[in-house]
Formats: structure tokens, sequence, C-alpha cells
């Protein structure tokens, strides 16, 4: 079955703009929401610990900061976006004890609710939107007039009008300028970390890297190893986006497609194809959430992990290739 769309006409910005809106957490979905709902004319506040690094850049945004719980009282709706980690604890210290009958909790992310780190009163409407793109992505086409899509899922909704809510939010942040799919906290959350991890950021990443090494130890420079398992990468995937693989094949030489459609499946093999089921499997029986919430506390071998992506040759070359083409960088935000 496809899911439902819903576009700007969907959407009514009024039901947002006559609610006071807490955001928690000014990161990066933090920072791109508030400013967003605060451009859409909503009433914004950000909820930050006494002392937390984010409080100057909310406030040099001209963002009102009160501590979490301070935020949470105050609100109708409560939108949390800190780490996912740190997400139940601050519910049970800081928002439970504020939450009032007939208030929204909402969700950039399904994680706690799917693994119920976090469970609401039934008198508390729980939903999610939950921009499908980088935070600062979702900022930048904000700012650009466009949208980044988003998903929204209502899980509890005793006032009865909690999707008009969410998708009101979502217009205010630019989501359904792009398109806004409503969905499950189920489905949302088992979809976001198989693509994370298998496809968009682990798969990929070390795709890249294995390419990358391959090259060098071959004896190949590494720029042109860089340019060719990194750089232009960016060009295909653009390719990709804009008309699916049929349009990258299209474009691309006769050559490179007879040699991608041939070797393709020796790279990504049945043993790969077995283990993404085994990954996936991981994460709809909860042992990845706990595995999560528990290295989270030390992340000892979490660091260990996160230099061997970063202490590389690769990230070395592409440092000095990228300062050799100043056009390929754009800060990551213009304001966090
Ligand atoms: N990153 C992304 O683009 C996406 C994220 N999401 C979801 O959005 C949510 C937020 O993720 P993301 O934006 O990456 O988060 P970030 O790691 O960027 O959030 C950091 C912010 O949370 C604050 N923070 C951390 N701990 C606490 C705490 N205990 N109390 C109050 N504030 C705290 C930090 O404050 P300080 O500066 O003091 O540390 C900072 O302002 C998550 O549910 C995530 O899964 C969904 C889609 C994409
Ligand atoms: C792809 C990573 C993501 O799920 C995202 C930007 O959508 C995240 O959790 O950051
Ligand atoms: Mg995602
Ligand atoms: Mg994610």
């Amino acid at each position: 079955m496809s899911a439902e769309v819903f576009y700007d006409d969907d959407a009514d910005l009024a039901v947002i703009q006559g609610k006071k809106v807490a955001v928690l957490g000014y990161g990066s979905q933090g920072h791109a929401h508030s400013l967003s709902l605060r451009d859409s004319g909503v009433e914004v506040v950000i909820g930050l610990q006494e002392g937390s690094k984010s409080r100057p850049k909310a406030e040099e945004a001209g963002l009102k900061v009160l501590t979490p719980a301070e935020a949470a009282k105050w609100a109708d709706v409560i939108m949390i976006l800190v780490p996912d980690t740190v997400q139940a604890k601050l519910y049970a210290e800081e928002i439970a004890p504020n939450l009032s009958a007939g208030n929204s909790l909402f969700f950039g992310h399904g994680f706690n609710i799917r693994y119920d780190l976090i469970q609401a009163p039934a008198d508390v409407n729980v939903a999610m939107v939950a921009p499908k793109g980088p935070g600062h992505m979702v900022r930048r086409q904000f700012v650009d007039g466009k949208g980044v899509p988003a998903l929204v899922a209502v899980e509890q909704d005793p006032s009865g009008d909690t999707q008009a809510v969410a998708l009101s939010y979502a217009k205010a942040i630019g989501g359904t300028r792009a398109g806004v799919l409503k969905t499950t906290f189920k489905e949302e959350t088992e979809t976001d970390l198989f693509g994370e991890q298998v496809v968009l950021c682990g798969g990929t990443a070390e795709l890249i890297r294995a390419g990358f090494e391959t090259l060098v130890e071959a004896g190949y420079a590494p720029e042109a190893a860089y340019f060719e398992c990194l750089h232009e990468l960016k060009l295909i995937v653009d390719m990709i986006y804009e008309g699916g693989l049929t349009n990258m094949w299209y474009s691309v030489s006769d050559t490179a497609e007879y040699g991608g459609v041939s070797r393709g499946s020796r790279i990504i093999t049945d043993e790969t194809r077995k283990e993404m089921k085994r990954i996936l499997g991981e994460i709809q029986d909860g042992t990845f959430a706990k595995e999560w919430v528990a290295e989270s506390e030390k992340r000892e071998n979490f660091k260990k992990l996160q230099a061997v992506q970063t202490d590389n040759q690769l990230e070395e070359v592409g440092k000095k290739m990228r300062d050799l083409m100043p056009w390929v960088q754009r800060k990551i935000t213009e304001t966090a």
C-alpha cells in the first residue's frame, strides 16, 4: 500500500501559529526547526540546560532560552531534539513533571517511543515530524524557499487533532513544500536506522574507504583515488537523485554501464544481502537499540570506531584536495 503524502495545501500554518512551541535542544535539527518555526510566525522557546554550549548560539540568533523544565511547563507542544540516548532521562526528570493534559510531545525520530524508553501519559498527544535529511540541510532548504521531505506519525491522539498539528508544524519548517509522508513510529524508526547503518552512512562510508584503499595499496596516486572514489560520487548521486538509477546508467558511458552492471553484484554479494537482513533483524528485535543505549554511556568502543573513520589517509588527502577546490566547500550551517 502506498503512503499518503501531504503538501502545503494540506496543512494549515495557523494551527501551529496558535500554539506555544518548546524546542528542546539546539543542535543539528533543533536549530533548523526553531529558526524556521520562528520565521514562520510561531512562538518558540528553546529548552537547554544552564551552562549548555548551545545557549549562546540560540541567544545570538535572537531566540529565548529557558531550562528544559521551564520550556516544557510553558509550552503546548514540546519537540524533543536532543540526542536519542539522553531523551529518556530528560523526559523523566524535566518533561514529565511539567506535562499537562492536552499537551503534545513531538519527536524528530521514533527511537524512544518505538523501544519503550519513553511512555507518555494517555492524556498527552504523541507525534513525530521527522525531516528526511540532516538538520543543516533542513534549514538551508527552508531559507532557499524549498524544503526537505519529512515523515509524520501520530502515536497518541487524545485531543483528536494531532495530525493537523503535526502537519502544520511540518509546514512551518518547510517539509510540506517537498512532501510529507504519513508513517508510524515503528516504520520510521526501523527504516531510518536501517538506511543510515546499511546504505546512507555506514555502507557508503565503507564502500568509499575500501575503494580508495584498494587503489592506493595498488600504487595509484591518493589524489586520483580520492577523485574516483569520493569526489565523483556526488555527481553520480546527483544523477540518481534527479532521475533514478535509469538516469545515471543513461548518462554514464556504455563502458561504465557495462562495467557497473557486470561487476556491481560482485561487490554487493548474496552474503552482503544476508548481512543486511541480519542488521535489519537486530533493529527489529531491539538488539541494536539496547547495544547503543549501553554504549552511549562511556562510548569507549564508539570512540575507537570513530577514529578509524576520521584519522586516515582518505580524510587527509580529501582535506588537501578540497582546499584546492574552494567552490566545493560550503559552511555546514549559517547558524549552529
Ligand atoms: N542530525 C540529524 O540531521 C537528524 C536527527 N534526527 C533526530 O533528531 C533528534 C536530535 O538529533 P540531532 O539534532 O542530531 O541532535 P544533536 O546531537 O545535534 O543535539 C545536540 C543538542 O542537544 C543538546 N543536549 C544534549 N544533551 C542534552 C540534555 N541532556 N538536555 C538538554 N539538551 C541537551 C545539546 O546541548 P549542548 O550544546 O549543551 O551539548 C545540543 O543543543 C534525534 O532524535 C535524532 O535521531 C532526525 C533526522 C535527522
Ligand atoms: C541519515 C542519517 C539520519 O537518519 C538523517 C540525517 O536522516 C540521522 O539520524 O542523522
Ligand atoms: Mg534519517
Ligand atoms: Mg537517523
